[in-house]
């Protein structure tokens, strides 16, 4: 059985992408048979291409002309995905040489898609708008290989809940789609098993239907790069799916023309059994990874080194700043969700003082509950964690409501009562620097920086050090001579304001965390004594 979640009958381009090569294995490749008769145009992409000894992709009504003669017996001519090229489209060979794409390291041929979303009335103002909405739905389809050819939205009180949008919408983009040679349709919001099913029926031929979070998970899917985000991605599909097996073998009785009745329901009971024991094996191995990570946070967390977590929304330049501030090598790149698994490292300021930066699965408005279910351990490091510091790309036209999706996620996560910390990045790219700075100063809570350049840098490291001050206590403690270990751990992870030497000991003024604090306990009285 496959997974997918476009199609409930065939595996689907977004869960794995065609691996197009221009040597693809034998049993792709099927002979074509040329009629110089029937062909009227010569053809001299192909025969380079045949000269070159790669191999092109030829229809029945491409014409090849081969004046030295050297292509040899025509039948060994071969074909690339039939599908590709159809009948009538002899000009498109430069059109689908553009829709090679290389993505993830793998050279792929992109599926045109087609982006519908749903204007709600009365929405609120501040929320993302359904263009907005669209064209970040435009970028996740890039992202994940495809190649947006249109879109389409309709005002809508409400999603239709038979088809997501109006009868008379569904036609319109029906027209749209079949001129277009649309492969898939994507909705930006999760679609019911009812509504996709409804939907493929009403698009017809080999269309498949998708929404955004299955969009999301395909993303997520291809990027998963450590076990854990693996096996995270693949429980989030499985859940994602079950609801929607309704379809899976229904076709068994199509094709048996109902004497089978029933059978198609035994099966789908039959896909469901298999999918929750898969679901409940993942789960236990994911335990198990966990048990291992979380071992090593103990032991990290043995370190007296406040833990800081970088959140923000994907793209907003987290995995740059902790690049930028650590030497570390995390992927950043111009793309969403580069970075699924949490990265820690260790700052070294200037003045000495140290704090350990950890980079997250950036948020998107919309998150599918699946995944944020499904990486809510990853996740929990942020509620364990110091102090928040959540990213902003302050040059995006939609930063505030980007802001708003983060601290929707980041409420649900039980974080209300580590201290937050507001950065304003990418301040380089914006339209008006000078005035976002300014702007950034007289707000409290609020540092510009350009993880780019490296502007600002220092001012966000000593708001940190800051921050993180309001999550200690103060003490004041007579620690003696033999005890010189716990000293300068107090100057490691605390704020030293005084320190005087007496013949009892170290008489120190600091900050210091709660348990460190705790730890000095005997030490604070002989200081009161
Ligand atoms: N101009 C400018 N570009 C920046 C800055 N910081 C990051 N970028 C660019 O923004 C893009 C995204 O950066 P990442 O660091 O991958 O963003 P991220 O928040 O880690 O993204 P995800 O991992 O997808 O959540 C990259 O192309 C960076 O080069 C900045 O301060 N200025
Ligand atoms: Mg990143």
């Amino acid at each position: 059985m496959s997974l997918c979640f476009c199609s409930s009958l065939k595996p689907s381009h977004l869960i794995s992408e065609p691996d197009f090569r221009f040597t693809p294995p034998r049993h792709h490749l099927i002979p074509v048979h040329l009629n110089p008769a029937k062909h009227l145009k010569p053809n001299n992409h192909i025969i380079k291409a045949l000269h070159e000894e790669i191999i092109g992709i030829i229809t029945p009504n491409d014409v090849v002309s081969d004046p030295n003669n050297s292509i040899g017996d025509l039948k060994d001519v071969v074909l690339i995905e039939e599908e590709t090229k159809k009948e009538g489209n002899e000009d498109k060979e430069g059109d689908l040489s553009n829709r090679f794409k290389l993505r993830n390291g793998r050279e792929v041929v992109e599926e045109k898609a087609y982006i519908v979303g749903v204007a709600r009335k009365g929405e609120v103002e501040d929320s993302f708008r359904v263009e907005d909405s669209l064209c970040e739905l435009s970028q996740l389809a890039d992202t994940a290989g495809l190649l947006v050819v249109g879109s389409t939205y309709q005002n809508l009180a409400s999603p239709n809940p038979r088809t997501y949008i109006g009868s008379g919408k569904v036609s319109e983009i029906k027209s749209a789609i079949h001129a277009l040679d649309v492969e898939t349709v994507i909705f930006d919001d999760e679609l019911s098993p009812g509504q996709l099913r409804n939907l493929e029926k009403a698009f017809g031929g080999d269309v498949r239907v998708c929404d955004r979070t299955a969009l999301i998970l395909d993303i997520f899917n291809q990027r998963a790069a450590t076990r854990e985000a693996a096996l995270q991605v693949s429980l989030a599909q499985m859940e994602y799916q079950l609801p929607r097996l309704t379809r899976m073998w229904t076709h068994l009785e199509r094709q048996s023309g109902g004497q089978v009745k029933g059978m198609g329901e035994k099966q789908i009971e039959v896909d469901k059994r298999i999918l929750r024991t898969q679901i409940g094996v993942l789960k236990k191995e994911l335990e198990s990874v966990r048990n291992h990570r979380k071992q090593y946070r103990n032991r990290r967390l043995a370190v007296p080194i406040p833990v800081v977590s970088l959140v923000g929304y994907t793209n907003a330049g987290k995995s740059t700043l902790l690049n930028r501030l650590t030497g570390a090598d995390v992927l950043a790149e111009d793309r969403l969700f580069a970075t699924l698994d949490p990265t820690t490292r260790r700052v070294q300021m200037k003045n000495g003082r140290e704090f350990l930066l950890t980079d997250t699965v950036g948020f998107i408005q919309k998150l599918p509950t699946t995944l944020v279910a499904a990486f809510r351990a990853t996740l929990e490091e942020i509620s364990e964690s110091s102090l928040v510091v959540h990213l902003v790309d302050i040059s995006h036209p939609l930063a505030n409501q980007q802001i708003e999706a983060v601290d929707k996620v980041l409420s649900e996560l039980d974080t209300s009562s580590i201290p937050k910390l507001i950065v304003w990045n990418k301040v380089d790219k914006a339209e008006d620097p000078h005035k976002i700075k300014l702007e950034a100063s007289n707000r409290e809570d609020v540092v510009c920086i350009s993880a780019l350049t490296g502007e600002g840098l220092d001012e966000f490291c000593y708001a940190i050090l800051d921050k993180l001050k309001d999550t200690m206590v103060w003490v004041e403690a007579l620690i003696p001579f033999d005890k010189g270990e716990l000293l300068s751990m107090v100057h490691q992870v605390g704020m030293v304001e005084r320190t005087e030497y007496t013949e009892k000991g170290t008489l120190i003024k600091a900050h210091v965390p709660l348990r460190f604090a705790r730890l000095m306990t005997p030490m604070r009285q002989m200081c009161v004594s």
